[in-house]
């Protein structure tokens, strides 16, 4: 029997950012392996027309809830959606909701944040900072907790190159940043930014480290632990290979690869890609929310979610079988042959960016206007653009975490817990996992069929016709100018020509020589 599993029973959990990627993940693994837990309190806001029990009947519904509906039949009456904006003050819960959070939560996952890489710094502060700080004062007042897990990143101390379990300081107080949001204005707020975030390269990373500080000040009387993943990628093993649900990370750029709209990429080859798969990081998470209340360190653990240390991958040999599973499992209605290389300076970046991007774009666009369609391939290129400068980054530096807590966690697990709980990257095979996660994308994404598979093929096959047919017309163009401008040009054409009638009348005559 699971220790981790059992100790999940009977338990009243509160997840914040269960409508996430990582929250859904997680809900999912705690309905299959502890199904007979008491509830799931849910913190979810009306979205997108719905209402916060549409959202959440939408997930259950979903295709990562399958096994969960089989071995918990009644997971409708264990999750309980509570209305809660985490960008309001309390939360704008109800007194009763407050009421019963407070009397039965057990074990509280923070997961909501804003991830975005662009979000102005108030924003961020908000939710990353003065939210974590408003759970924990919450959470101060449940007398039956018994541990707090903090969802952070990896990337929050990105400005350091090795970088250990431990919470770095900011230059300034995460709570005379909290106070001057409140009364600074939006121009100065952006003029001071970059002066704030310093050496990071966004408000993102910035607030998840003040959001780490927070926790470590208000959270001194609580189990708290705090885990840090890199860069979260589709599950490896559970639910299922390959799942995965929005944009972030690499999911957009293996999209826009595959549909070949991104044919170059500024990266460095050899500096290693910390993937880490989301079932990986939920199966660390529930280890730590395990032992941190059965244990109860004496100060806050931070936990690396990273792959690096254990079982690197570089970018180079991530981004061939990301190329070798699109020859396999090709996307449908492909721009064009999907095709990347790695750039790896400013200037080739831009030339292959006005020559294999916005110049294919344009003529495209073109195309379109002459048959009567609206053009709409630049401005989408040019969004991608600014999503890869945004993301450039990550790819083009490497760090070193370590994961001394991580492993002593792995060695306190019981060997059944190991195995259901699986978070050892060792036993990772990249190829197969990288291959999974491609054809997840082209399934749970972009919602392709497999059976369209042979006609993708096709596509692919049709856009080399039209791409030799397009080189072939293009070199006849310039040559055909150069003949018309240059005399060593009209030279050269004329020897070909020549040479070619001369050799054309030997193999005649050869030819006739031997009848
Ligand atoms: C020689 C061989 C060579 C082989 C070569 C092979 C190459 C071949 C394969 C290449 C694959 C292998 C390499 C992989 C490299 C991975 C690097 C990952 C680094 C990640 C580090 C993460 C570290 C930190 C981890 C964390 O700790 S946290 C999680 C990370 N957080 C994020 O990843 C949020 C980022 N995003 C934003 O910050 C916002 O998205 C924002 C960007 C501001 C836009 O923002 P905006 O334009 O305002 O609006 P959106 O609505 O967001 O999007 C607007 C439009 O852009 C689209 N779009 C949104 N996203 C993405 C995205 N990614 N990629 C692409 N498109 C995207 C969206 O579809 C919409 O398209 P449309 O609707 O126009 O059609
Ligand atoms: N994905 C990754 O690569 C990594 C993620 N992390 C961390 O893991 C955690 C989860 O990330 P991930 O699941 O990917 O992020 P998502 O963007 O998928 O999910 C964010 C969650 O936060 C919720 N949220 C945002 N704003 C509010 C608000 N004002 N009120 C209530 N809820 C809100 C969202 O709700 P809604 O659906 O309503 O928008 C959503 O459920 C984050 O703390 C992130 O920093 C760390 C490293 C890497």
């Amino acid at each position: 029997m699971s220790t981790i599993a059992a100790f999940y029973g009977s338990k009243s959990i509160l997840i914040t950012g269960a409508t996430g990627f990582l929250g859904k993940v997680l809900m999912e693994k705690l309905f299959r392996t502890s199904p007979d837990l008491k509830i799931i309190y849910v913190l979810v806001r009306p979205k997108a027309g719905q209402t916060l029990q549409q959202r959440v009947f939408q997930i259950l519904n979903s295709k990562l809830f399958e096994k969960v509906k089989e071995i918990c039949p009644n997971v409708h009456e264990k999750i309980r959606p509570v209305s809660a904006d985490l960008n309001q003050h309390d939360f704008g819960i109800s007194k009763e909701d407050m009421d019963e959070l407070l009397s039965s939560t057990n074990i509280v996952f923070h997961c909501a944040a804003t991830v975005r890489f662009d979000d102005p710094l108030r924003h961020a502060v908000q939710l990353n900072v003065t939210a974590t700080q408003q759970l924990l004062s919450m959470a101060s007042q449940m007398p039956k907790l018994e541990a707090f897990i903090h969802l952070s990143t990896a990337f929050s101390n990105c400005n350091l190159k090795h970088i250990d379990e431990v919470i770095y300081p900011c230059s300034v107080e995460p709570k005379k940043i909290i106070d001057s949001m409140e009364w600074l204005d939006d121009a100065i707020i952006d003029e001071i930014t970059p002066k704030l975030i310093g050496d990071r390269p966004n408000t993102y990373t910035y607030t998840k480290a003040l959001g780490e500080i927070v926790v470590q000040q208000e959270g001194a009387n609580m189990n708290i632990a705090i885990i840090r993943p890199s860069i979260v990628g589709a599950t490896w093993q559970e639910p299922f290979p390959g799942w995965v649900d929005n944009l972030n990370g690499p999911n957009g750029l293996i999209i826009a690869a595959g549909k070949g709209f991104l044919r170059a990429i500024k990266a460095t080859p050899m500096a290693i890609a910390d993937l880490i798969p989301a079932d990986t990081v939920v199966n660390l998470t529930l280890a730590a929310g395990w032992y941190t209340a059965v244990h109860r360190p004496k100060s806050t653990l931070i936990y690396h979610c990273t792959s690096g240390n254990l079982n690197p991958c570089n970018w180079l040999k991530m981004g061939l079988q990301v190329l070798a599973t699109f020859e396999k499992v090709p996307f449908e209605k492909a721009f064009r042959r999907p095709k990347a290389d790695f750039t790896a300076t400013s200037f080739t970046t831009h030339y292959w960016n006005a020559v294999s991007h916005r110049a294919p774009a344009i003529i495209y666009d073109v195309y379109l206007r002459l048959t009567g369609r609206k053009p709409r391939v630049t401005k989408l290129m040019n969004r991608l653009l600014r999503t890869i400068s945004m993301l450039e980054y990550f790819i083009n530096h490497s760090w070193e975490w370590s994961t001394h807590n991580t492993e002593m966690l792995m060695s306190m697990l019981s060997p059944e817990d190991q195995r259901m709980f699986n978070f050892d990257v060792r036993q990772l095979n990249w190829l197969e996992y990288i291959e999974n996660y491609v054809v997840g994308v082209k399934k749970y994404l972009l919602k392709e069929d497999m059976a369209g598979v042979p006609e993708a093929r096709q596509h692919l096959k049709r856009l080399r016709n039209i791409h030799y047919l397009f080189n072939i017309a293009l070199f006849l163009i310039i040559w055909r100018l150069l003949i018309a401008r240059w005399q060593t040009a009209r030279n050269v054409w004329f020897f070909i020509v020549s040479f070619c009638s001369k050799f054309l009348s030997y193999f005649r005559a050869s030819s006739t020589l031997k009848l």
